[in-house]
């Protein structure tokens, strides 16, 4: 069973809404919807932005063919079949904007910003956080993984353990923008240009005779830069002696061993005690390879405790974020149309939290040209001209009113790039390397404080006098 058109990957009560507007004539009545996040994951200071290109392919794959429409028929007696004529002609008319993927972003802050038709922006809703929330959650348990080791080759090994295929690649990806330097995932290795790499499994070692066999013939097969696993029976007594034998044989022949991998036991002694080996053997140039379980509280722990690896296999916890294994970005509409023009709408909760920010908004980031590090991030009402003016701007904790900084001598770069302008795409989506140096880029942009792993300071996202003024409005509006 594989059927590829993704425009019913969304939830029924989009499409049910969707159908209400047509009942009632109003489908075709703007709205703008934006995305944001509430809380960071696994007490990071920050997210890497992920899931544009997916959310592009999307977008611009929508169509309900013949099947789509049987489904619907069949699924819901109450659709008119008219309803479902006009479906087939449904395309994406009108504009998104987003954050570019590797951006470092923050809770309450719009990273996306669709804008059409209520008929077209509703459908969209499951497929974009579907994405979105995905795609950025790994993209940032990867970051974080990378500030341990940043020296290190870092390898994505998890597609036997991710929530299926797509997960596995989408999420290899992930990994890859934020700082990964390899995945074992071929297929991610072949859509996305992501260099592969591999050693091998304890079965290879198993399907021999003899450890030391094994180890000979698949350097035999694959010599340049061969890994090979020592830990199938005895790390120290076997594996690592056989591997120097079977390096120095490759030393006669003029060739190099790649490295060692160990995937058990205690990863600090055994780095240490192999590094120790082989270096003795004369063999420094072998690399030594580590997995097991790791995520970056181990591998932080494992640098402490002296542990010699070169090289890091992390899948498991990676792939399925394991601490954490959902980002609760949500689609919030924030203006509608009302004759003829957009007029801000709130959603009013019990939990201040949950309250948004009503308006369509633009986000800046204040770039001070002094020091070149980011001073916060300032979300306007579209078009609010202050900050695009590099004004002397006051930012207020909104929690903590009496809190407050000046900031002035900065630059003012807006965040929200334009994707599609009346349903055309108009941004050419960056390849791979390109968002990786992006990436790199945004961290250089951030005091360290910001980026540490524990504990990192809160930077700040304030939001501008009017749209502050907006929703307080909007509050008492629907609260009196
Ligand atoms: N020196 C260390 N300090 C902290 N954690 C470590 C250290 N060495 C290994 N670990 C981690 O401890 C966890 C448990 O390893 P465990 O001892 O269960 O593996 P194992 O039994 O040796 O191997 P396996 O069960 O996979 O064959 C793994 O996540 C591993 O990465
Ligand atoms: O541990 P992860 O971070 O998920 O990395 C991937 C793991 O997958 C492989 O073994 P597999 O899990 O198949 O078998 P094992 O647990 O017996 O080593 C590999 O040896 C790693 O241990
Ligand atoms: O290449 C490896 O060593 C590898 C790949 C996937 C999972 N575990 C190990």
């Amino acid at each position: 069973m594989t059927y590829e058109n993704l425009t019913l990957h969304t939830d029924k009560y989009q499409i049910n809404m969707m159908y209400a507007h047509w009942i009632h004539g109003t489908h075709e009545s703007k709205a703008v919807f934006e995305v944001f996040f509430r809380k960071l994951p696994f007490g990071n200071g920050y997210a890497v932005f992920a899931g544009l290109q997916r959310i592009v392919e999307y977008v611009n794959s929508l169509g309900f063919d013949d099947d789509c429409i049987r489904y619907l028929q069949e699924q819901e007696e109450n659709y008119d079949p008219r309803f479902l004529e006009e479906l087939r002609s449904f395309r994406f008319t009108g504009n998104l904007s987003s954050v570019e993927e590797g951006t470092i972003v923050f809770p309450n802050e719009p990273l996306i910003r669709v804008e059409g038709k209520i008929f077209e922006a509703q459908l969209l809703e499951t497929a974009i956080l579907n994405f979105m929330n995905f795609q950025t959650l790994i993209a940032t348990k990867a970051s974080r993984i990378r500030q341990v080791a940043p020296n290190d080759i870092l390898m994505e090994f998890g597609t036997r353990r991710a929530q299926e295929a797509d997960a596995a690649i989408w999420g290899a990806r992930a990994a890859y923008l934020a700082g990964f330097d390899a995945t074992s995932n071929m297929r991610a290795g072949m859509l996305f240009g992501i260099p592969s790499k591999g050693t091998h499994a304890h079965s290879w070692v198993q399907d021999h005779d003899s450890e030391e066999e094994s180890f000979y013939r698949f350097a035999a097969a694959l010599p340049d830069q061969v890994t090979l696993l020592v830990d199938t029976y005895d790390t120290l007594r076997s594996g690592v002696p056989h591997a120097i034998r079977v390096a120095q044989s490759m030393e006669r022949e003029g060739k190099r061993m790649g490295g060692i991998r160990l995937d058990s036991g205690d990863l600090a002694y055994l780095s240490k005690t192999a590094r120790t080996m082989l270096d003795e053997a004369g063999l420094n140039y072998i690399k030594i390879v580590a997995s097991n379980d790791l995520d970056e509280n181990i591998m932080f722990n494992l640098k402490a405790q002296g542990a010699q690896i070169d090289s890091w296999g992390v899948g498991t916890q990676l792939i399925t974020a394991a601490d954490q294994p959902a980002l609760g970005g949500v689609y919030k509409l924030v203006a509608r149309e009302k004759e003829g023009a957009f007029e801000p709408v709130i959603k009013i909760s019990g939990n201040p939290e949950k309250v948004s920010t009503p308006g369509v908004k633009d986000v800046y980031r204040l770039v001070s040209r002094e020091t070149g590090r980011a001073e916060a991030d300032y979300v306007t009402l579209a078009g609010e001209p202050e900050a695009m003016r590099g004004e002397k701007l006051k930012l207020y904790d909104k929690t903590h009113p009496y809190l407050y900084k000046y900031v002035e001598g900065y630059d003012a770069v807006p965040l929200l790039r334009p994707i599609y302008e009346n349903g055309k795409q108009v941004y050419r989506l960056p390849d791979l390397d390109q968002i990786r140096r992006y990436h790199r880029q945004q961290l250089e942009l951030f005091w360290p404080e910001y980026l540490r792993k524990l504990n990192p300071a809160v930077y700040l996202v304030d939001i501008s006098a009017r749209a502050w003024q907006l929703k307080m409005e909007l509050i008492q509006k629907h609260t009196v």
